[in-house]
């Protein structure tokens, strides 16, 4: 008993003032590790949203997208947490009952309304971005488009978010903020690191952008955007071809080929077997094809499939004029296009296209993927109803994909050596490819001119830096101790 008391004596650990001292130190650095973690923890995770609508000319989506609170101006964050695809056709045919355009936004925008947290709606910005279908009808019948935007408008309006408007986007900004989305989900522009071009197919029209060194848009100033992004200036080549989306391609090949007024047609891009009544007045009815629209044909004309790649090719090729070129170089309709730079992401309908067949794989040389369609387009149309059903678009594939290789190649210039720069994309990091984010990015401001101050260090190192300084600081506290620690002595074990 009394050897246990002489060494507790003995031993200072047991002294109040040492147990005071270490708790008082393991306190501090308690204390110290968590208003270093408080003081300098992000704002809380609070998140921002923004939806934006892309009325195209074949369907409208909607995007809600959303972001951290306090990282508006931080590259990378912005993240589609939802689409939803109207049911319907797109809004520009909706020209003579546009309060239907209205309806059929509403599910995708109660569906929103849901999604969206009810103390955000608020805040939330709302937009509806047109393209080629509206620019079409615009051009055909500007006082229908109006409605169309009226109604539109005022079934936008009774939802409680911000909306900040409809438009139709020029073909300009459709092609740049594809180029902006693109870029902007690969992180490539705030990291100041070599863009990517974008390829955009639609219904009724089509866009190609991209950087290049050549270009100062002094040749050609209207396929010129400058940006200022994160303190790098890019200067764009961007043009946007009306008509020559997959849609109005194939309306233009079927008018080239109906210039007479025929009865019937054996058309090359259709297969073998595939045979269907079409209407004169129907497939003229677009301004890109009115002008062509033959004189006393019958009102039908019965529309059959030959299912030859080469002649496919053949036909398609008539719909571009490669004839006359004011500048240096051209694409085709003698619009000015310098010489294509860099890699490029291909997205909407060339992905879907390419993806149904089996094409997305750009490492698959140009010849092969020409041998591939010619084999696709030659196979009898039993046979593909057979295989796939009576899905949506089966008959179109054999065309839209010798459309997407002609236009690629006979029109932008792509060769067998470049056409492994392409990569057809459909999502980037869980967003769509396509205008949308950028857009929104855009509109809201959150790309800025200049590179953002960012701290020194990441918080989380900057909290272990604080741990082990602290943890360090009572260390050698306890070591300058030392006098006051018992001498060590070898006491006999007390059971
Ligand atoms: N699964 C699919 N297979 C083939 N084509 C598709 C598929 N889904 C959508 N598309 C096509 O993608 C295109 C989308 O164009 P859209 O954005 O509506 O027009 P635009 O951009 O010209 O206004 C349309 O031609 C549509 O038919
Ligand atoms: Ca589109």
């Amino acid at each position: 008993m009394s050897a246990q008391r002489e060494m507790k004596e003995k031993n200072h650990w047991h002294k109040p003032v040492t147990i005071i001292i270490t708790v008082i130190g393991v306190m501090a650095i308690v204390a110290l590790v968590t208003v270093a973690v408080l003081q300098n923890r992000p704002l809380s995770q609070k998140y921002k949203y923004g939806i934006v609508m892309d009325a195209g000319s074949s369907h409208t989506a909607l995007y809600i997208y959303a972001w951290p609170a306090e990282k508006d101006n931080n590259t990378g964050r912005v993240e589609q947490t939802h689409s939803c695809k109207v049911k319907g056709p797109g809004i520009s045919s909706y020209a003579s009952n546009p309060s239907k355009a209205g309806e059929s936004l509403r599910v995708c925008m109660q569906e929103a309304k849901q999604l969206v947290p009810a103390n955000h709606h608020s805040e939330t910005p709302l937009y509806l971005g047109a393209t080629a279908g509206m620019r079409l009808l615009n051009l055909e019948d500007s006082s229908a488009s109006d409605r169309v935007f009226h109604a539109v408008e005022g079934a936008l309006q009774k939802f409680p978010f911000s909306f900040q408007g409809a438009r139709i986007l020029s073909g300009q900004e459709e092609g740049a903020f594809g180029w902006v989305t693109v870029n902007y989900l690969d992180d490539r522009l705030k990291q100041g690191l070599e863009t990517k071009g974008a390829l955009d197919l639609g219904g009724a029209s089509t866009q190609i952008s991209f950087v290049s060194d050549t270009f100062d848009g002094s040749e050609s100033p209207d396929n010129n955007v400058n940006f200022r992004l994160y303190g790098n200036d890019y200067n764009l080549y961007t043009h946007s071809f009306l008509c020559y989306g997959k849609d109005q391609a194939l309306r233009m090949t079927l008018a080239q080929q109906t210039l007479s007024g025929p009865g019937s047609i054996l058309d090359p891009c259709f297969h073998r077997g595939y045979t269907d009544t079409k209407n004169y007045s129907v497939l003229y009815d677009s301004p890109c094809v009115s002008k062509m629209k033959p004189q006393n044909a019958t009102p039908t004309f019965t529309h059959k499939g030959g299912g030859d790649f080469l002649q496919c090719q053949d036909v398609i090729k008539r719909i571009f004029n490669f004839t006359h070129c004011k500048y240096n170089q051209c694409s085709f309709n003698g619009i000015f296009q310098p010489f294509l730079q860099g890699q490029y992401g291909a997205f909407s309908a060339y992905y879907f296209v390419m993806d149904f067949l089996n094409l997305t794989d750009t490492s698959i040389p140009l010849e092969d993927v020409k041998e591939k369609l010619k084999r696709y387009c030659a196979t009898p149309w039993s046979e593909l109803t057979q295989q796939h059903g009576n899905i949506k678009y089966l008959a179109e594939y054999c065309f839209s994909g010798t459309y997407i290789v002609t236009l690629l190649t006979e029109g932008y210039n792509f060769t067998s050596q470049t056409y492994p720069t392409i990569k057809y994309i459909k999502k980037i990091k869980g967003s769509d490819a396509g205008w949308t984010l950028g857009y929104m990015l855009n509109l809201t401001n959150m790309i800025p001119a200049e590179a953002p101050d960012t701290p020194p260090l990441p918080h989380a190192g900057y909290v272990s830096i604080v741990t082990i300084m602290a943890i360090l600081l009572f260390v050698l506290f306890i070591v300058s101790l030392r006098p006051l620690w018992p001498r060590c002595s070898k006491q006999p074990h007390i059971i």
